[in-house]
């Protein structure tokens, strides 16, 4: 029997899961106090933190961490990989902790994973990362020379959900043409093309619409002229994109439901805003509907905000005549990590090595 835990930090909890083969003994999320959370000048910060929850869960549920197979986690950002099942290792570590490609708190996952197997048996495995790459050349060329446009977003939950998607309407994921709205803490549109993300945004830092705290696309001449405004730093000016605008900005909250009852209340700012979020999703849907040349055979919408009647309202009066629209609230991050850990483990599934290519080419 193969034992695996699965791990997937959030900004507000820590998702966990434990695995006997196939079948799911336990799935739970340890929620966080924001304050506590807020108290944390860096996500890297917060390993201790994460570590002692994570422990203290394992320990009142009497999971034994020496007995376990795999140790997996939602992975972090490196330079683009293809997806799929990879080994935790120091390679992969040094990138996702460099920030270079993007801080979100899930990088800090693989660093515990990797971190409480140590001198074990049990292999610490990290599965479709958000650097997950499988852009089509042409979607690279920004216009830009020296920037080259590059694939970032939750790409567990984009490929886990489209599967779903797939096996319940009968049909392969490889024969689909979809379009996938991640509604979650952040939000990516990508177009999945017959089983490859070929075309998607960097939603870390600074692509597709804005969303709970982050501010993605804006006029690019305004933003290099607050860059030298004298107001931020480098590292200040990144969290204000990433972490104080969007939603947080506007409204001061990322609760869709308190912003829904805000706007029930009769609060037409609040429904501004939150209609504009739609809008520019809608607007993104659109495009993405143009990579695909207008073959698609269903828009999903996906995520915790697929929950928000006032969301999904909003983007179908405007993209329903695209295709078919499919609202699945939600995630299958946990099922998804588990249930491949598994086939890896068992021999079904390739287990990668990571390795870093950025040099290869210069
Ligand atoms: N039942 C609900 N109704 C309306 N909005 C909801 C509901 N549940 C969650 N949300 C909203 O969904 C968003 C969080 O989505 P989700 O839980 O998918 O993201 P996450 O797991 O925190 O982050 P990530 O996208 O990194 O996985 C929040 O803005 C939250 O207010
Ligand atoms: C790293 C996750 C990025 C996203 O929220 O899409």
């Amino acid at each position: 029997m193969k034992k695996i835990f699965a791990i997937n930090l959030g900004s507000t909890s820590t998702k966990v899961a434990y695995y006997e083969n196939n079948n799911c003994i336990i799935k739970d999320s340890i929620a966080h106090d924001s304050n506590e959370i807020q108290g944390f000048k860096s996500v890297f910060d917060q390993q201790d933190y994460r570590t002692k929850c994570i422990i203290n869960y394992m320990d009142e549920h009497n999971i034994a961490l020496d007995d376990l197979d795999a140790f997996v986690s939602r992975g972090g950002q490196t330079e683009p990989i293809p997806g799929g099942l990879y080994y935790i290792n120091e390679a992969m570590l040094e990138q996702v902790e460099s920030g270079e490609y993007g801080v979100h708190v899930c990088s800090v996952g693989v660093r515990i994973a990797y971190e409480l197997t140590k001198d074990k048996k049990t292999v610490p495995l990290t599965l479709d990362t958000p650097s997950t790459d499988e852009f089509e050349p042409i979607a690279r060329i920004s216009g830009l020379k020296e920037i080259s446009r590059r694939s970032c977003f939750q790409a567990l939950n984009q490929k886990a959900m489209a599967r779903y998607y797939a096996d319940s309407i009968g049909c392969n994921y490889e024969d689909l043409n979809l379009i996938v709205v991640m509604l979650g803490g952040g939000i990516s549109v990508v177009a999945h093309r017959k089983g490859y993300m070929i075309d998607g945004p960097d939603a870390l830092e600074g692509e597709g619409p804005f969303s709970n705290n982050r501010c993605c696309s804006v006029p690019i001449g305004e933003l290099v002229k607050l860059c030298y405004s004298g107001k931020y730093t480098l590292s200040e000016m990144m969290r204000h994109i990433n972490g104080e605008a969007g939603l947080v900005a506007y409204l001061g909250s990322t609760d869709i439901r308190q912003i829904e009852k805000q706007i029930n209340e009769g609060d037409s700012y609040a429904y501004d805003v939150l209609d504009a979020m739609c809008y520019q999703t809608a607007k993104d849907i659109g495009a993405y509907a143009t990579v695909l040349k207008g073959d698609v055979d269903a828009i999903l919408m996906i995520g915790g905000m697929a929950n928000s009647k006032f969301i999904t309202q909003h983007i179908c009066d405007r993209v329903t005549f695209i295709a078919p629209v499919k609202i699945l609230p939600g995630e299958r991050e946990m099922e998804a990590l588990c249930e491949r850990a598994y086939d890896g483990l068992t021999g079904l599934e390739e287990i990668k090595n990571f390795k870093s290519m950025r040099n290869e080419y210069v």
